[in-house]
């Protein structure tokens, strides 16, 4: 076995024998359902040769024949409930592994930065929450219990066969044996890499597929389908070959388990039937005996499915811990407690994207007290939305700091910190469910009516009524497609219903016409006039300068920096790049408008 394969299924048993652990009332309990099945197992055919016996000598007639039939049907329907009970006894704890296992990913990839992100692939991040984590569940579901129970059930058959009835015989039949499980062991080394090549293609397949859903619109306009689809056509190839190459694998110990039980019966039958002719065993226990061999195709299979699930779980554990193991860009360690009301402060904020030449915000230096207003305008790339990730802590500054009520930010717990900040992003995401559903993203339990104010306030309401079923239309992937400035109100009006004490507005006017952005604004502007003791921080950020003009202090970023900063006035009297941009902005409009 590679090195890489011997740490890789250390490592998953190590993490299964963990899991095993903390369930292991679970794994008891099934294990013991699967004991007493393995008892009755092979109580049958001793039972059988016994009423063979019974029968050839004539001892065994009338209602004693059918006590003893109702025997041996009655332990064949125990069998089967026994069997459906540690399923569903085991199962239940492996479904709970993938959960676990699927939540630990999320949290990790919510605690990774744009660094780390960059590094990745979606397609492949995708395969491993799904298909890979199933494929580790079956190791902690399937193989563990196949493997109990194959085990039991040989030495128990054994047990029987050399014990019970003749060891010469016995030892005779185990004579291929060991042949087949070399031919395992062989099989199981090539499985390991044939594994890990299929789980790998899965996830280029798997990527493919959400760069061409995501792009899906500018390949049909670039007139891209054909050669996307011959793109996509030779991934889906060869991920389907690469699976096939597992299962031929995987289909390899059947033939070396049938050989070998051939080669056995026939051993059996030769040397039983002389031991019959010497009159040393009977029938009957030849009899039993071949049944007990016929039983041993159960754990031979079971031995070839457990080394099968065993490996595709250490290839599937393999890709998956470099994700979860890998150094977090972002500590989660803060457990200070966020003061209400919380100004802002920011001191010589610098960071700078890996690799970037430059900083992308550079000294930034403001402070906003809680119930005040910041404008944040610039040239496209200046570090707007850069400024916003690092408050989101998204990314963590070079240098610098970001305080929240006197807190640094890495000394708040980051969900608590991401639960003050309502953040409206330039292009925001809805998800595919009703828009009162997306409208009630962040405050699950708000009314019918909490809902529609809020998407008054963001100048939505009118567009949601017209939508086929008003507030119940399913929008998203699968629903109906709002247009970008639809789309931006109503994450508005999920922002607005948060009831965040911070909120950023990312360039998220962007899409709505000047009329409905003074809307907006003003809309605000009241509210917060109607509920003073809220005290919340607004940020602005926006290219239209009307969307900052009412903001208690503006900041103006250049490459990073802040070249400007005032109120709407004092920028206009700076004669600066605000005062220019404002002016021309103004012609634009009047143009527009004429
Ligand atoms: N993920 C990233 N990786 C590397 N560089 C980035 C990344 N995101 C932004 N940048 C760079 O950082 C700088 C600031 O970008 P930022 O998005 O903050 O600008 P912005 O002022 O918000 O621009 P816009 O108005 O176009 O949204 C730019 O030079 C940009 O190219």
């Amino acid at each position: 076995m590679p090195a890489s394969a011997a740490s890789s299924s250390s490592a998953l048993h190590r993490m299964l024998a963990g899991f095993v652990r903390e369930h292991w009332r679970a794994y008891a309990a099934a294990g013991g359902m699967l004991s007493c099945i393995a008892l009755l197992t092979v109580w049958i055919p001793r039972q059988v040769g016994h009423v063979v016996d019974a029968l050839v000598a004539g001892h065994l007639q009338g209602a004693a024949l059918l006590r003893q039939l109702g025997l041996l049907v009655a332990a064949g329907l125990v069998i089967y409930l026994l069997r459906a009970g540690w399923r569903l006894t085991l199962f239940k704890a492996s479904f709970r592994l993938g959960a676990r296992l699927r939540t630990r990913l999320y949290a990790r990839l919510a605690l990774q930065g744009p660094a780390w992100f960059q590094a990745q692939r979606t397609g492949d991040l995708m395969a491993l929450a799904t298909n890979d984590i199933d494929t580790v569940e079956q190791a902690a579901g399937e193989a563990m219990l196949a493997g109990f129970d194959g085990s039991q059930t040989l030495v128990l058959v054994l047990a029987m066969m050399t014990l019970g009835i003749d060891w010469r015989l016995g030892l005779a039949a185990l004579l291929p044996f060991p042949l087949m499980g070399g031919a395992f062991w062989w099989i199981s080394r090539h499985l390991h890499t044939a594994a890990q090549d299929s789980l790998a293609r899965f996830g280029d397949l798997n990527q493919q597929v959400q760069e061409s859903l995501a792009g899906v619109r500018t390949v049909r306009a670039l007139g891209l389908v054909a050669r996307s689809e011959k793109q996509f056509g030779e991934l889906a190839d060869r991920a389907a070959e690469a699976s096939f190459r597992s299962q031929r694998w995987e289909a390899a110990y059947e033939p070396a388990v049938g050989m070998t039980l051939t080669a056995a019966t026939a051993i059996a039958l030769a040397v039983g039937g002389w031991l019959v002719a010497r009159r040393e065993i009977s029938i009957g226990q030849l009899t039993a005996f071949t049944m007990y061999l016929g039983q041993l195709i159960w754990p031979m299979f079971a031995a070839g499915w457990v080394m099968a699930l065993l490996e595709r779980g250490r290839a599937a554990w393999a890709r998956l811990t470099p994700v979860l193991d890998a150094p977090l860009t972002l500590a989660d360690a803060g457990r200070a407690a966020l003061p209400s009301p919380a100004p802002l402060q920011v001191e010589g904020l610098t960071f700078g994207f890996p690799g970037a030449k430059r900083p992308a915000v550079e000294h930034v230096d403001f402070g906003l007290a809680p119930g005040r207003t910041l404008g944040i305008v610039g040239a496209t790339g200046a570090g707007k939305s850069t400024l916003v990730r690092l408050l989101l802590r998204q990314a963590e500054p070079d240098a610098g700091w970001l305080l929240l009520g006197g807190v640094p930010l890495p000394e708040l717990p980051l969900a608590a910190l991401r639960a003050h900040i309502a953040w409206v992003p330039q292009e925001p995401f809805l998800f595919s469910a009703s828009v009162a559903d997306n409208i009630a993203l962040a405050r699950p339990g708000a009314t019918p009516a909490e809902i529609e104010a809020a998407a008054r306030l963001a100048a939505v309401h009118d567009d949601i009524a017209r939508l086929p079923e008003g507030y119940a239309t399913e929008v998203g992937e699968r629903g109906v497609t709002l247009s970008g400035g639809q789309r931006q109100r109503v994450a508005i009006a999920r922002a607005l219903l948060s009831d965040a004490p911070l909120l950023v507005l990312d360039d998220a006017l962007s899409a709505v016409d000047t009329g409905t952005e003074t809307a907006i604004l003003d809309h605000l502007r009241e509210l917060r006039a109607a509920r003073p003791e809220r005290s919340v921080i607004v940020i602005v950020i926006a290219h239209r300068l009307s969307a900052v003009m009412d903001a208690d202090e503006v900041i103006v970023l250049k490459q990073g920096h802040v070249i400007e900063r005032g109120t709407h006035q004092r920028l206009l009297e700076l004669g600066g790049w605000y005062a220019s941009q404002w002016r021309y902005q103004q012609i634009e409009a009047s143009l527009d408008a004429a």
